[in-house]
């Protein structure tokens, strides 16, 4: 599914009504209509409550009014708050505000801060808000008059259905621009916004429906929009079946460099998630110093001790026998608590050098690409690095803030720039490729806010790697099972206190559920799909 941002959402518009012909008349009457639909959907007792649309002077403010014209004609009782002198609505927005007056919908204008205390107490009897004072026209920070009406709908104890965008939120990168509408629903048109699937967008949109108002499919493909949603559909497309005379020669055999003293249960769980994911043979390179605690942990994967006996961290005596290690297999996976010294990104250089496998870097791995960007030249497509925000941002020189504020922005950019897969993790990961396209996950939940859950990540994109997925699909493939995974197990034994190993164990479960496409038990986060009524 496509994430549209709100300039190629206003072209797509554009091109509708000048090229193919709908005019803009049709299209928001398309919107109002099936939003309206929707909303009886969501809210089914909404046509017994008061109903208040809160509209701006915009086409958003317009959709509003075609929702409060339905609405009252199945007999609900409707008033109009336009937030904006009457004068000021044009266009399409304006004949459908005339159409209210003959069905005597009330329509109260609210035009600036002063009037709005006045019109408090008719605000206070509604029982349910429609936001529609901004839409994709969102141009700069709410204040004043809009952010009071704003800070009224979210304090109201009411619902709030918003239409299109919860007013305030930027629909290109998920984070409020000054205040917000904190929505129950939305009902956005034609396509998902990135913001509605970004954090703190997500949060703000609630529910999320997306309502065909009748842009055609050739429109959107013309558009070529990089961004998409990874769906549930799309993850199950990527699943290849085992052969049926498959043996764990044929399932790859993958080369873990991870682990040191303090660290070495994030070289266990790389190697138990590669397993649980798929991949025939895991070879764990650690200091000999811990390899028996590591092969302790884990009982079905193989160990390589490195360096002396008493070696509790990689130093330069690990480097050969590493790299001769890496003949024949078929994936590498790197960092996990490995340490960040000089000995750690020269084993790194060496291994990215050495081998033309695919390979996952994390952690540790990706402070020593921080702190030695030269190595970013051996990325050469086939590596996915898999940074968590705070990772990313030393990695590109930004703050975490600046990360954070513009996540699809900051991978792509990554990931074309470097040639690598880009996996910036957090609520809602961001899979970024080397030729620019971007997916946003929505798999996952709070409670893998968690130690050990990147090294299960790790584990998952590798084992996949071994059984011969192509890097980029493994990489967005990974991604949506370890979500799945922790949301099945979240289900099992509760989201808060989910430990890293939990998810590991439930990744075959994860894997079936998506095979046989059970995953709607589990998973409640992508949004439901409206047809045109
Ligand atoms: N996408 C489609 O095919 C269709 C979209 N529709 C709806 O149209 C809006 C976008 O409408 P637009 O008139 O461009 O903008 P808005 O209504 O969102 O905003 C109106 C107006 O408000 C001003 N403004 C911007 N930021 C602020 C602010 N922070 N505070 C106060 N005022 C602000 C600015 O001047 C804007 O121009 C889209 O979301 C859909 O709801 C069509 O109805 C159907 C087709
Ligand atoms: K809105």
């Amino acid at each position: 599914m496509y994430l549209v941002c709100a300039d190629e959402m206003r072209q797509m518009d554009r091109t509708t009504i000048e090229a193919f012909g709908i005019p803009g008349r049709v299209l928001m009457e398309n919107a109002g209509r099936s939003a309206t639909g929707w909303l009886l959907d969501t809210i089914p007792d909404a046509l017994e409550r008061r109903i208040a649309v809160i509209a701006g002077r915009g086409n958003n403010g317009g959709d509003g009014f075609v929702m409060a014209r339905y609405l009252a004609q199945r007999g609900a009782e409707v008033t109009v708050f336009l937030l904006a002198e009457e004068s000021k609505v044009s266009g399409d927005a304006k004949a459908n505000l005339d159409l209210l007056s003959a069905l005597n919908v009330p329509v109260i204008c609210i035009p600036e801060e002063k009037s709005f205390a006045r019109k408090k107490t008719a605000l206070s009897h509604q029982h349910l808000f429609i936001d529609a004072l901004l839409g994709t026209g969102l141009k700069f920070e709410v204040k004043g008059l809009f952010a009071k009406a704003i800070d009224f709908m979210n304090r109201s104890g009411r619902p709030v259905f918003a239409v299109d965008m919860p007013s305030g939120l930027d629909s290109d990168t998920g984070q409020p621009r000054g205040t917000c509408v904190k929505a129950a629903a939305t009902a956005t048109f034609g396509f998902a916004k990135p913001g509605q699937v970004l954090f703190p967008g997500a949060a703000f949109t609630g529910k999320l429906g997306v309502v065909d108002i009748g842009i055609p499919p050739f429109v959107a493909d013309e558009a070529d929009s990089r961004r998409w949603l990874l769906t549930p559909a799309m993850a199950a497309g990527y699943l290849r079946p085992r052969e049926p005379d498959a043996h764990k020669g044929s399932a790859g055999h993958l080369l873990a460099v991870a682990g040191s003293a303090g660290k070495t249960g994030a070289a266990a769980m790389v190697g138990i998630a590669a397993m649980r994911s798929g991949a025939g043979l895991v070879t764990l390179a650690v200091p000999a110093g811990i390899n028996a605690i590591v092969e302790t942990l884990a009982t079905e994967v193989m160990t390589l001790p490195v360096g002396d006996t008493d070696c509790r961290k990689f130093d330069e005596t690990c480097m050969d026998s590493i790299l001769e290690q890496t003949t024949g297999k078929k994936a590498l996976a790197i960092g996990p608590g490995m340490g960040t010294g000089q000995a750690a990104r020269n084993l790194l250089r060496g291994l990215m050098e050495k081998s033309d496998a695919p390979m996952v870097i994390d952690a540790d791995g990706l402070t020593c690409l921080a702190d030695d960007p030269d190595l970013l030249s051996f990325s050469r497509d086939r590596a996915v690095f898999t940074p968590h925000p705070g990772e990313m941002a030393r990695l590109c020189g930004m703050t975490v803030a600046q990360v954070q504020n513009d996540r699809i922005r900051c991978a792509q950019d990554f990931a074309r720039t470097h040639h690598v897969h880009l996996v910036l993790k957090g609520a809602g990961t961001v899979i970024a490729h080397p030729d620019g396209t971007v997916f946003v996950n929505r798999t996952g939940n709070p409670g893998m806010a968690s130690g050990g859950m990147g090294d299960v990540l790790t584990g998952v994109i590798a084992g996949l790697f071994c059984q011969g997925y192509e890097t980029g699909i493994a990489a967005r493939l990974g991604v949506f099972l370890h979500g799945l995974a922790g949301d099945i197990a979240g289900e099992e034994t509760g989201k808060t206190g989910l430990l890293a190993s939990d998810v590991s164990f439930t990744l075959p479960r994860a894997l079936q559920t998506l095979e046989s496409k059970d995953h709607d038990r589990f998973v409640d986060c992508f949004p439901t799909q409206i047809k045109l009524a």
